[in-house]
């Protein structure tokens, strides 16, 4: 049994049929692609499965959790990094961390060890003592990330991964999420962008008016890629008008 778990998910916004019958499972060992064009209902099954938004329908389970039911033990056991979040400008990223951990109610010493570990393993260790403000957008989003791991959840959703990062630390970050998901862990990555999905998923799901059209596996049983073939899928469901995914590098 998956354990991240959806079934039948749905969600208006008036007339707006934003989630429309979303049903996926991801597994542990799975880094799982939630790809789409905009408007398609990623952000908000995201916040479905983080208890920001009730859904209308359907069933969501977490880690065994509800996030409908109880949003704040959803919260307490994945990670979650959102688009377009930044650190608060006025602390530092030890500040941020240590404020993130108190909030976690982690123990102070594996907090300073885990800030420790995360900035050296992102890059960020030098500039743990700089204000957010004077860090760069790329420098900012290696905290968020820290912020997302060091708790080391079982499961961590990402919106947009690679945002305002350099090509360097893109590669870094990419690698860094492949091997988390692979240690037994579960990572659930939205994107638009299908570069960014097909370098670093075990599995995508496309997702188009709200629920899921088509899913893949980008690795066969042996571990090899599948990636050419999916790229011929995607080509043929954009020559047929759906869903229109976007197929260029995102800007550092
Ligand atoms: N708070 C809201 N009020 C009204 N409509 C909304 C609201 N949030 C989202 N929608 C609508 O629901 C649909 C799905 O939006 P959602 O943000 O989930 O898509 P998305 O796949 O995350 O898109 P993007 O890639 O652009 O972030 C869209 O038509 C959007 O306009």
């Amino acid at each position: 049994m998956g354990i991240l778990r959806v079934d039948e998910l749905r969600k208006s916004y008036g007339a707006v049929r934003a989630v429309d019958g979303m049903s996926f499972d991801v597994e542990r060992g799975e880094l799982f692609g939630f790809l789409g064009p905009n408007g398609a209902g990623k952000t908000t099954t995201i916040r479905s499965l983080t208890g920001q938004i009730v859904p209308d329908g359907g069933t969501i389970s977490v880690l065994g959790t509800d996030p409908t039911t109880a949003p704040l033990e959803t919260r307490r056991r994945v990670g979650i990094l959102p688009e377009q979040a930044s650190p608060p400008s006025f602390l530092t990223p030890r500040e941020y961390l240590e404020f993130v951990g108190d909030v976690r109610e982690l123990d102070e010493a594996a907090v300073t060890a885990g800030i420790e570990h995360w900035a050296e393993r992102l890059g960020f260790a030098s500039k743990l003592e700089t204000l957010h403000t004077d860090l760069s957008r790329g420098q900012q989003q290696k905290v968020m990330i820290a912020q997302a791991f060091i708790h080391e959840p079982d499961v961590v959703l990402i919106d947009e991964p690679l945002a305002n990062l350099d090509p360097l630390v893109q590669e870094q970050v990419k690698q860094f999420l492949t091997a988390y998901a692979a240690d037994d862990n579960a990572i659930f990555v939205s994107t638009h962008n299908i570069d960014v999905a097909a370098d670093i998923c075990t599995r995508v799901g496309i997702v188009a008016d709200g629920r899921i059209v088509t899913e893949r596996s980008l690795v066969d049983e042996t571990g090899d890629s599948l990636l050419e073939t999916f790229l011929e899928h995607v080509d043929d469901a954009n020559a047929r008008d759906m869903p229109a995914l976007e197929r260029t590098e995102i800007e550092a």
